[in-house]
């Protein structure tokens, strides 16, 4: 038998059965939905349980929404040895599992010996399932199984569509000994144009990406992948696996992503919502700790986003901590009751550093307050606890503490730090250099707290002081995209975010772009304090044509030394043309001849005279916040990252090298976003690395 079997020479009886059983599937899902509907919240005791069930219950009907573009099943596994027959036992499977956590869950004997792979779970009236969903432990022979290890399965068959139509399948026998040949369905899913934002993976995910997307929620894994090789996508899948198999604890902790900017964000935003999962949200660092920008020199950035930030900060806190010289006298009716100036030095210097900031100041009151109620005691009073609470918010605590544990803001503590030359050195000690202490403190400071402009790397800082104050709360999953990018005090904010959880971290050491970025992923775990990350690669690329990534890798040697040149699975000949003294518009009109998406990358000055150069070709330059739909897009450089075009056009290089300090990192990304062709347009002299 054929290992392949596409249109026009597959079985048409074949063929039809599928159909047939899409059809069956498509009106289960439609059954399944109007009970759904016919479902109410009255039953619930209370306004409040009434106002969850009735949200939960939405939430389930917008779930069953089939939507006919999108096919309900994309595979299919016959199981070597028939277990036991659902319609037999009659019970339902994978939709009431859904809900459950079933990562370690036995795999399901009771399932069909055919099961239909999908994005989600249908049955019938009968509760047989129709569909599985592709994260059920059952599901997992479709990604992993092959002829050497066929994990119970005797032949996948995988489906094409048009539309919402099934018009094709491929068989994959997997037996031992039978070689299985490239899958066409899955080149089809590479190959195609690239139109709108970013589209799921489920029904192509490779083996190496299906074991990262399934490694469980205790694990936190970190993805080392060449440009294209999927690891964005592969954050997101694994972020929708672990909401399907814990997904009662992660609806409590939470999951989120991080990306580097809202462009990328708004690319990736219909990946989750296609995949049924709406309630993760999705931000950027900024988005995070602040969206502060003011400009800042690289180098002073890259000392302040340096991990040795942490320990200055937490004693340019607790420097804010003054020795208490005099005693409380607390007057109540006739009687004055005296805490004495050493018991309060006592109290104070036992409570610090068993405490943050803003409980401490918290504990100091109460604990003043618990002295004089000893004192009141040894008078001969017999106050109860409400009598500590008053005492503790009585004027004379009160000005005892603002006095000795200043209320304090973050923002507070970092404009000392950095109009204050003499406060800095007391915080810095050794950990900063003179040179270093300099370069922090503002040329010009701001009069107040209040009126500073802060920096993206002061963010950062003011989150830490944020947390030295009061406990940040901890998400369940984190998946930070890009992850080369941040500094060492950004990986500290992330950390502190899912100290209780686990983390996906992704990126490419060859794509860092900012002062910080780290060469080490060992390092990045270490402040992310997720040491024991498990660090993997992905090594084959699904974006990029063979000829262009060839081309962009000329530059590796010189940016990231110690990896290896990527690899593509597309050959793409004849996708690179690189041309001295071409115009832009004869480029982009050569490109709107094709199919597909188009993106003229230009160095950020540049954009302007770009856009006014195509001045006769409907575009626009990109935004997030558009909703405008147009083929041909100006891309700055600097928001390219993350991104895909069909036809990529890169406007002069010698000023995207020259723009920053890591410029032929830049260059990196920006000639590694095409998926078709890629056009180099140069007046000046190309990089030495390029032109060799
Ligand atoms: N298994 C797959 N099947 C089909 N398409 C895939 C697969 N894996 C990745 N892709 C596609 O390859 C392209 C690149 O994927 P993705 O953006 O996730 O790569 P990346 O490693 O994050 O790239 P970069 O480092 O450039 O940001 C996307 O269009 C994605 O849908």
């Amino acid at each position: 038998m054929p290992a392949h079997q596409l249109a026009p020479d597959i079985p048409t009886d074949v063929l039809a059965a599928e159909q047939a059983h899409l059809a069956e599937s498509r009106a289960a899902l439609k059954a399944m939905r109007t009970h759904a509907q016919s479902l109410s919240s009255d039953a619930a005791g209370d306004w409040v349980s009434q106002q969850i069930l009735q949200s939960l219950l939405d939430q389930r009907v917008a779930a069953l929404a089939d939507h006919p573009d999108t096919p309900l099943f994309f595979g299919r596994l016959d199981r070597a040895e028939r277990k036991s027959s659902r319609r037999e036992s009659g019970e339902g499977a994978g939709e009431q599992r859904s809900g459950r956590d079933h990562e370690h869950e036995e795999e399901g004997d009771d399932l069909p010996g055919t099961i239909y792979v999908g994005r989600r779970h249908v049955h019938d009236g009968h509760s047989r399932p129709l569909v599985i969903d592709w994260r059920a432990p059952v599901s997992r022979a479709f990604y992993q199984a092959s002829p050497a290890d066929p994990m119970g399965i005797a032949r996948r068959r995988r489906f094409g569509y048009h539309g919402g139509a099934l018009t094709a399948f491929e068989d994959e026998p997997l037996r031992e000994g039978v070689e299985i040949g490239p899958s066409r369905i899955l080149t089809e899913e590479i190959e195609r144009p690239r139109t709108g934002p970013m589209r799921d993976i489920v029904a192509t995910i490779q083996p190496d990406q299906d074991e990262i997307v399934r490694s469980t929620l205790a694990q936190t894994v970190c993805v080392q992948g060449a440009p294209g090789t999927g690891k964005t996508a592969v954050g997101l899948h694994r972020a929708a696996y672990l909401l399907f198999t814990h997904r009662e604890r992660l609806a409590r902790s939470g999951v989120m992503i991080v990306g580097p900017n809202r462009a990328f964000l708004s690319y990736i935003s219909s990946v989750l919502p296609a995949l049924g999962e709406v309630k993760v949200d999705q931000t950027t660092v900024a988005g995070l700790l602040g969206e502060h920008a003011a400009p800042e020199d690289p180098m002073v950035a890259a000392v302040k986003g340096d991990a040795r930030m942490a320990a200055l900060l937490e004693r340019a806190l607790w420097l804010h901590i003054v020795k208490p010289e005099e005693g409380l006298v607390y007057t109540k009716g006739a009687y004055r009751h005296r805490v004495a100036d050493y018991e309060v030095r006592e109290i104070v210097a036992s409570l610090r550093g068993t405490t943050r900031y803003n409980p401490g100041r918290a504990a100091l009151a109460q604990r003043l307050a618990h002295m004089v109620l000893v004192r009141m005691e040894q008078r001969g009073e017999s106050p109860d606890d409400r009598v500590q609470d008053a005492v503790a918010r009585s004027k004379p605590v009160k000005q005892l503490v603002d006095a000795v544990w200043p209320k304090l803001t973050p923002e507070q503590v970092l404009h000392r730090l950095l109009s204050d030359s003499e406060f800095l050195a007391r915080a810095a000690k050794s950990d900063l250099s003179p040179e270093e202490q300099e370069m922090l403190l503002w040329r010009k400071p701001y009069r107040s707290w209040k009126s500073a402009k802060w920096s993206a790397a002061d963010a950062a800082l003011l989150d830490e002081l944020r947390d030295l104050m009061e406990r940040t709360p901890s998400l369940g999953h984190l998946v930070v995209d890009e992850a080369q990018d941040l500094s060492e005090m950004q990986l500290r904010a992330l950390g502190r975010r899912c100290r209780n959880g686990s983390a996906t971290v992704l990126g490419d050491l060859a794509q860092g772009t900012t002062p910080w970025s780290t060469r080490s992923w060992d390092s990045v775990l270490d402040h992310l304090g997720q040491r024991e990350g498990e660090i993997t690669e992905l090594t084959l690329g699904f974006r990029v044509p063979r000829e262009v990534l060839d081309y962009a890798a000329r530059l590796l040697p010189s940016i990231a030394p110690d990896l290896a040149a990527p690899q593509s699975l597309r050959p793409g000949a004849g996708s690179l043309t690189v041309r001295e003294g071409g115009s832009v518009a004869e480029a982009a009109r050569e490109a709107l001849a094709r199919e597909g998406s188009i993106g003229v990358i230009a160095p950020d000055t540049m954009v302007a005279a770009v856009s006014e150069s195509l001045a006769g070709l409907p575009h626009a330059v990109l935004d997030p916040d558009s909703t405008e739909e147009h083929r041909l897009l100006i891309v700055p450089a600097t928001l390219a990252k993350g991104l895909e075009y069909d036809h990529v056009v890169v406007v002069e290089p010698a000023d995207i090298v020259a723009a920053e300090p890591r410029g032929l990192a830049r260059l990196y990304v920006v000639l590694t976003r095409a998926v078709t062709s890629l056009t180099v347009l140069h007046d000046k002299a190309l990089p030495p690395q390029l032109a060799g």
